[in-house]
């Protein structure tokens, strides 16, 4: 790796790599001050599943359900932004990295990004079509076909004028400092923000794999000690939990911490969550980030209980295509190690709108029109930042 010595923002890598027609993903992790951002200069950006042991430094994007349109995609880190120095990988194309280079020093002024393809796969769901779509999968759920199903929707809203990605990341990062935030934008794709309160698998430095059941949501007290939860609520987690135990049980792995489920905080919400650890160095287990991250995706926090009927409610019955929303993204094999997030709490953006997304989880206890309103309340993370742009 080399180090280019000159200082550059944030916003010059991220202007440079639109002007250049490059993948890029800057990224902030929870509870940490850095942002962090990689540029891939080569074009191929699709890729299989992911093998997290195997892998070069890179940021997955991947979809809730793999298609022709929504494949999984791997930016790989040709170029690295600590947050002060732009590192160059030993590997990095020599000509498409001058040229990059180039266009750096130029200092492009243009606040754009990747837009994503204004087509039929952002229909929106309206109101009734929501409520309808619940009230079907409480039947469902009553008639014993599943357990639990997370229905979403997207809503489409008109951009600010003076919107721009970078100061749109440093407001997330600074209203959400537990969230991990992201914002990825690759050509042909489109380009996607968040602030994400849910890990879906994670291995830090030390080697501890990370993964947590998070469900239930309510509107934020100022003290979590006083949050009372409902049975709905407190069942609907257990279910995520149950999911993740599973999991475990087919790895045939015993050796996991499991803390919780207690109460956390994500913006104006409140989850249960139930933190699980394992030390891969105990263990002796170097595939279980991948063989866990196969099992996992999707989670009942995002898909449903038991997974194949819930899923298959979901095509049926949600109405658009959630793309790369409940997917999930997060650098690999980077300098903290890999974490990868549920893509939640996110909005994608288009040439003159942004499109949000948002689900709920339904239990036989649900009722549609505080789902809509919890769906809505959730969309508030993204529409607070867009806020801020007038
Ligand atoms: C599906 C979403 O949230 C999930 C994560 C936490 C709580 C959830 C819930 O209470 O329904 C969802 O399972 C979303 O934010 O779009």
């Amino acid at each position: 790796m080399g180090t280019d010595t000159r200082v550059y923002t944030l916003q010059d890598i991220f202007r440079a790599a639109i002007a250049g027609q490059k993948a890029v993903a800057v990224w902030r992790l929870p509870n940490t001050d850095t942002v962090q951002a990689c540029v891939q200069l080569g074009k191929q950006f699709t890729t299989g599943q992911p093998q997290l042991e195997t892998s070069p430094f890179g940021f997955f994007f991947c979809p809730f359900q793999t298609s022709r349109q929504n494949q999984n995609l791997f930016i790989k880190g040709d170029l690295y932004f600590d947050g002060d120095d732009l590192v160059t990988a030993a590997d990095a194309p020599a000509q498409q990295l001058d040229s990059f280079l180039k266009l750096l020093q130029q200092e492009q002024q243009n606040d754009s990004w990747h837009p994503s393809a204004d087509d039929e796969n952002h229909t929106c769901q309206t109101e009734q079509g929501f409520i309808d779509a619940v009230t079907k999968a409480v039947a469902a759920i009553q008639a014993e076909e599943m357990e639990k199903v997370v229905l979403s929707r997207n809503n489409r809203i008109q951009l600010p004028d003076q919107f721009s990605p970078i100061a749109a990341l440093k407001s997330m990062a600074a209203a959400y400092p537990r969230a991990f935030i992201s914002l990825v934008s690759i050509p042909g794709v489109g380009t996607w923000m968040g602030a994400s309160p849910e890990i879906l698998v994670s291995i830090n430095e030390q080697q501890v794999f990370h993964t947590m059941a998070l469900a239930g949501t309510q509107t934020a007290v100022e003290n979590v000690a006083d949050a009372i939860w409902r049975q709905k609520e407190i069942e609907e987690q257990a279910m995520v939990e149950r999911y993740i135990l599973s999991c475990f049980k087919k790895l045939r792995l015993r050796d996991y911490n499991e803390v919780g489920p207690r109460t956390v905080i994500a913006g104006n919400l409140m989850h249960l969550r139930t933190d699980f650890k394992v030390n891969l160095r105990d263990v002796h287990f170097p595939t279980l980030g991948t063989d866990m991250l196969e099992l996992l995706h999707p989670t009942s926090a995002v898909c449903g209980l038991p997974k194949e009927p819930a899923l298959q409610f979901i095509l049926a019955h949600e109405g658009y295509n959630r793309s790369y929303y409940s997917g999930y993204l997060g650098p690999v094999n980077g300098s903290n190690g890999t974490h990868l997030y549920v893509n939640l709490r996110c909005m994608e953006l288009l040439e003159h709108e942004a499109i949000l997304y948002a689900g709920a989880g339904i239990t036989e206890a649900s009722d549609p029109q505080k789902e809509w309103q919890e769906t809505q309340h959730k969309m508030q993370t993204m529409r607070e930042i867009l806020s801020i742009f007038g």
